[in-house]
């Protein structure tokens, strides 16, 4: 290529780059008004923002892949709606875990988040209004459920606002180069079960494994001590300025994770949405199926159900289950009130939309 045609592929970019410029302020002006008629009202609008999204997708004439054009309205959204109020997130910390990467994935860079040191504390946090809204881990596509979400969830007021899938990769992390010398590994216990046969395969049998409260935790100890390594992800690799000794590790590649998005308020239809909700059935045989029998009467498709005992007494149990569509939509309301009028205990979490991301 000559010089004379990267110079007008340039100033191309440059005029384009000026455009753009000046159509992110209009947007964001548009926002800020937007902002004033909400006047103090709920600033954030899940249903709104998954519609713009899935827009952006459908519309996107390429050679941009959809993923990343959505990713960048993601970031203008973000910010658009900082201008309109800068919302506070809370996730179960350090700074660093996966936890704060599905919260950046959900809300964009321009939110704040607040590490917490539980998830308890998360959910206390917002359900006090100290802080807006929390991202919650609920399952692993390995590990099964996180037990402590769906615990909480049990009593919280907090409603299901939001969901968010994220790919977790693991990396072998240390502060300096090769895996010579290294006595101990260290980890979060979902991680060292995740990795375990990479681990076997690859490390000497006589390297402790260790099991500490987060991934990030494990960077910040690898970080103090050399004869240490840590599985954690990539942001806690930038946080504690560790090398990538060996990247994607984990045994299963299509390793996710997903988020709950709880707040304090409903979300709209959008005509792709999932209903999360909790129902208590008795010990007793038959009692799950006839119970969910308005689901599929109903031609309502579960995506999830997940048994945990009941608190409340000895052998009875509590159902997480997501349904597709929104509480709402006629065929969705019908199943629930087939179910209320089967059992004593239904609990709406949520409605709120499929992720886009
Ligand atoms: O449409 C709105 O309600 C807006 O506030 C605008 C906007 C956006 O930037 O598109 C910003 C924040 C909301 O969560 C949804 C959308």
């Amino acid at each position: 290529m000559s010089e004379q045609q990267l110079k007008q592929h340039r100033d191309a970019i440059d005029r384009i780059d000026i455009e753009i410029l000046h159509l992110l302020n209009q947007r964001a002006q548009h926002a800020r008004e937007i902002g004033e008629i909400k006047g103090g009202g709920i600033i954030y609008r899940p249903e709104r923002e998954a519609q713009v999204l899935r827009r952006i997708k459908e519309q996107n004439p390429g050679p941009l892949p959809g993923e990343s054009v959505a990713r960048l309205f993601r970031e203008i959204m973000s910010e658009c709606l900082a201008l309109e109020k800068p919302l506070s997130i809370a996730y179960l910390g350090p700074e660093g875990t996966f936890s704060q990467l599905a919260t950046l994935k959900h809300f964009g860079h321009a939110a704040r988040t607040v590490a917490c040191s539980s998830i308890d504390e998360a959910f206390r946090l917002v359900e006090a209004r100290a802080l807006d809204y929390v991202v919650a881990p609920v399952e692993n596509s390995t590990e099964g459920a996180v037990g402590r979400t769906l615990d909480l969830m049990v009593s919280t007021p907090l409603k299901v606002c939001g969901e968010v899938v994220l790919r977790i990769h693991h990396h072998l992390l240390r502060n300096s180069a090769g895996t010579d010398g290294i006595r101990r590994v260290y980890a979060h216990a979902q991680a060292l079960a995740q990795c375990h046969e990479w681990l076997n395969k690859n490390l000497p049998a006589d390297v402790e494994r260790v099991s500490v409260a987060s991934n990030a935790e494990a960077a910040r100890l690898a970080a103090e001590d050399g004869s240490c390594a840590a599985i954690a992800g990539q942001a806690a690799a930038e946080r504690f300025n560790l090398l990538k000794l060996a990247e994607n590790i984990e045994d299963e590649p299509n390793n996710t994770t997903r988020f709950l998005v709880l707040g304090h308020q409903d979300v709209g239809q959008t005509g792709q949405d999932k209903t999360s909700l909790i129902v208590s059935a008795p010990n007793r045989p038959g009692a799950v199926h006839y119970l969910l029998a308005p689901i599929a009467d109903n031609g309502v498709s579960m995506t999830k159900f997940e048994s945990r005992p009941s608190r409340a007494g000895l052998w009875d149990y509590v159902f997480f289950i997501d349904v597709e569509g929104h509480h709402d939509d006629p065929n969705v309301a019908k199943a629930l009130q087939g179910l209320m009028e089967r059992t004593s205990f239904v609990k709406v979490l949520g409605a709120y939309p499929q992720a886009v991301l």
